[in-house]
């Protein structure tokens, strides 16, 4: 996902807080905003204490948006036992969390084999230092700004410094921030160095979510400039 030249700016809208009954035109609506691709929480209530959907409604959304990004954010135990089924339904990228899998190298194997990009997460109270070991082997790290399980929570700003810490290191990889996030919370994410950004809240219950992805964006892509002239 990364350009040549550094990272570049994505936006992905969370549809766990959409209409679930209208998910085709949910889907539709974020994508419209701007928006580069979607990031779609998938809970089993065994890894975070919450239900979601799995990859039979991914299966059905897919021939309706041919053409759009489906991020898989798995947010279940053992995350490579649904690898295969996630890839035939569509999912294009499948980020699983470091604390939810024996063995995250037969993870990320699984996935590529399986044809899909990988990400790798860890929940704010996990060291930042677990996913070095893989960063050359995933196409994203995805820090959790929130205990994984449920929209609309608060942002926990004392994640960023896991940012600043990959970002300092890698000037290239992708750092993806999910939980909170949204325009009152886009400058931290921007100044700690994240590129890829996950909003659920901020963009659904906006009035008008295309200003909402636009001024994200906007901050994100001046800090990348900066970034780029500073380290
Ligand atoms: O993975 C999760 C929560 O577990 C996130 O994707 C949130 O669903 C994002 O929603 P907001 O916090 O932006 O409302």
């Amino acid at each position: 996902m990364a350009t040549s030249n550094g990272s570049s700016c994505r936006i992905a809208p969370s549809i766990l807080n959409a209409d679930l009954s209208s998910l085709t035109s949910e889907c539709q609506r974020f994508m419209e905003c701007g928006s580069d691709f979607l990031h779609l929480d998938v809970m089993d209530g065994h890894f975070v204490p919450n239900l979601t959907f799995g990859h039979p409604v991914v299966k059905c959304l897919r021939p309706k948006l041919p053409n759009v990004c489906f991020e898989m954010h798995m947010m279940v135990q053992d995350p490579e036992k649904w690898v295969d089924p996630v890839a035939d339904a569509g999912g294009n990228l499948y980020s699983f969390h470091y604390e939810a899998t024996k063995d995250v190298d037969l993870c990320i194997r699984k996935i590529k084999e399986a044809g899909m990009k990988v990400g790798l997460g860890i929940n704010p109270p996990t060291d930042v230092n677990v996913v070095l070991p893989y960063i050359d082997k995933v196409d994203l790290i995805l820090i959790m700004t929130v205990n994984p399980g449920f929209g609309g929570q608060k942002f926990m700003p004392e994640c960023m410094s896991k940012v600043e810490t990959l970002r300092e290191k890698y000037k290239n990889l992708d750092i993806e921030v999910d939980g909170g996030v949204g325009p009152d919370t886009i400058q931290q994410c921007a100044d700690a160095g994240a590129n890829v950004i996950v909003s659920g809240s901020a963009i659904i219950k906006n009035e008008n979510p295309t200003e909402v992805v636009k001024y994200m964006r906007r901050v994100i892509d001046e800090a990348i400039q900066k970034h780029h002239l500073e380290r």
